[in-house]
């Protein structure tokens, strides 16, 4: 691809050096950059990109993308922000996969992991080549590509994945939209055919700081929805989906000029449920729809699950998918990694691993327990360290709230003290009258205290690392898996 052909279609502030040169690929970090690259330059949290442009180059850079003049013998393209035009560039030499496809984007606090899985499942049943990208892994109907480090990656590695889904065979790619994302311009350039909205609770404010800023950023999938870099070349119109019983979908509904099919369960909606009953291992409700009346029966359980098969349908349907294939779909899953799974290790009480890791969803898991629950709930929570503060004492109140212990431990605390993050949550719980708690640092001595004590008929929630197969303490990640650890210290005490 001719450099001068990409650097026709955006703004400039400066080009060094020849345009008339062949680019064949496109890197963001100098470690990993192939010879014909372009390397693009992002001004990051922890470094500069444009520390590393001569490491670039001598990996075989061809071109650089920059904000400012840089120090290199070979064509710099200077633009005011790189974020912002990386997209153009990743799309146009990676030759445009996402027009191919058909895009369904899921946007939203919690719920979006699960969203994306239902409709995936839904489209293969239907006989659909799909891929997945989201925050526990990127896959296709073929198989796993490989595990996520991010929900939603960045704009060049996203374009790539893209690529080997289009060669893949995929016709249909869901993928989770995170907010960082919307913010971070990563998904500039997807024309999505359907963008979903599950739910606005807090989280993220270390990065948003404001929850009005924090919607704002979740509502670019909507403000931009249908509009692309070029059109969408089959002429379909796209649709947002979005959750009547959440104010932010008036906003969002009322911010798009695509068609709107709204889903819920309290508020009048084009999709919604009623008569829900929730049990230990599922839920049922009755799914309304015009012309659609329909008993559903799922193996996932809460009130949350009902919510995220209504997404999924509302999508499904949006796509032109039967409701039969939908709902018997729905029907046949039997739930997400990480998401409200049950350890059984011969224990005589229930263990719950769930990623619940913020405010609502852990009064989600909660409240859901809670309705089938005959003995006591013990919640065993953390919080993750270099991420927003706020939800701390939050989270220790809702798990204080809905249990009869809590044990406060620690989650990822990455650079933070994990003593420090500890404390921040027990300032939510430290003064309210009548709740039991302990405060454990290592997590599993945090696990162990919960089930050494749960006898018959309790409930032990485990929350905040649901499918995660690590603890981030510093910068080391080291092995360790909620489930995998609760089962063995069951069968260490039985
Ligand atoms: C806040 C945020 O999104 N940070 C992302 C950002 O990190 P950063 O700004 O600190 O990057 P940096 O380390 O300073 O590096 C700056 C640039 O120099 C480059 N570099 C660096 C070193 C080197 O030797 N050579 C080199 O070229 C890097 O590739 C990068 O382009 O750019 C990095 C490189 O692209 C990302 O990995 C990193 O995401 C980190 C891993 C992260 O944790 N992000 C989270 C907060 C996130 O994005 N989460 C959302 C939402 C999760 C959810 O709720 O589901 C997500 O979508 O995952
Ligand atoms: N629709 C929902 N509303 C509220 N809470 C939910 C919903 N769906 C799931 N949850 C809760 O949130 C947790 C995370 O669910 P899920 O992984 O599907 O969300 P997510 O939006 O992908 O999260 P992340 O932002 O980490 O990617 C679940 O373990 C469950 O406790
Ligand atoms: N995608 C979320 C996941 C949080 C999971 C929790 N275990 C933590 O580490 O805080 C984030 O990056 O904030
Ligand atoms: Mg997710």
């Amino acid at each position: 691809m001719q450099l001068r052909h990409i650097v026709d279609q955006i703004v400039l502030k400066e080009v060094r050096g020849l345009l008339d040169i062949n680019v064949t690929g496109i890197s963001d970090d100098s470690r990993h950059v192939s010879p014909g690259d372009l390397f693009v330059a992002y001004r990051g949290g922890h470094v500069d990109g444009h520390q590393y442009v001569q490491q670039a180059v001598a990996a075989g850079a061809v071109a650089v993308l920059v904000e400012e003049p840089v120090d290199v013998l070979c064509t710099q393209v200077i633009v005011p922000s790189t974020r912002r035009v990386a997209p153009i560039f990743a799309h146009t030499i990676l030759g445009r996969p996402a027009d191919d496809l058909l895009m369904v984007g899921v946007t939203g606090t919690n719920g979006k992991t699960t969203t994306v899985t239902l409709i995936e499942q839904i489209l293969q049943q239907a006989g659909h080549a799909t891929g997945l990208i989201g925050t526990i892994e990127q896959r296709t109907s073929k198989g796993e590509l490989r595990s996520s480090s991010m929900t939603t990656p960045e704009a060049v590695q996203l374009v790539q994945t893209l690529k080997e889904m289009r060669e893949l065979g995929a016709r249909y790619v869901v993928m989770e939209v995170s907010s960082h994302a919307l913010e971070l311009a990563r998904v500039a350039g997807i024309g999505y055919r359907v963008a979903v909205f599950t739910n606005l609770t807090q989280d993220h404010l270390d990065f948003h700081e404001t929850m009005q800023a924090y919607g704002e950023a979740k509502g670019k999938l909507f403000s931009r929805l249908g509009n692309v870099f070029t059109p969408l070349a089959d002429g379909l119109l796209p649709v947002a989906v979005l959750n009547a019983d959440d104010p932010w979908s008036r906003i969002y509904a009322g911010n798009t000029v695509q068609q709107v099919l709204t889903y819920g369960i309290d508020q009048e909606a084009d999709i919604r449920a009623t008569d829900v009953s929730i049990a230990a291992h599922g839920v049922s409700f009755m799914l309304r729809a015009h012309h659609i009346q329909k008993e559903v029966h799922l193996h996932m359980t809460g009130r949350f699950s009902v919510y995220n098969a209504l997404a999924a349908t509302a999508g499904a349907l949006a796509l032109g998918i039967d409701v039969d294939t939908i709902v018997s779909t729905l029907e046949q899953v039997t739930g997400v990694p990480g998401r409200f799974e049950r350890v059984e290790a011969g224990q005589p009480y229930t263990i719950l691993v769930d990623y619940s890791h913020t405010p609502d969803s852990l009064e989600n898991a909660l409240t859901t327990i809670r309705e089938f629950c005959t003995g006591r709930v013990f919640t065993v929570v953390g919080c993750g360290g270099d991420r927003d503060r706020k939800k701390r004492p939050l989270m220790a109140q809702v798990a204080a709230k809905y249990s009869d212990v809590t044990v406060l431990t620690s989650d990822n605390p990455r650079t933070e003290d994990p003593v420090c993050i500890i404390d921040e949550m027990e300032e939510g719980i430290r003064h309210l009258p009548g709740v039991e708690y302990v405060r454990h640092t290592s997590r599993v001595d945090g696990i162990r205290y919960a089930l050494t004590h749960a006898t018959s008929g309790d409930v032990v929630l485990i929350a905040g690392k649901g499918h995660e197969t690590y603890q981030i303490i510093g910068t080391v990640k080291h092995d360790f898996d909620d489930r995998l650890v609760a089962a063995q210290i069951v069968v260490e005490h039985l």
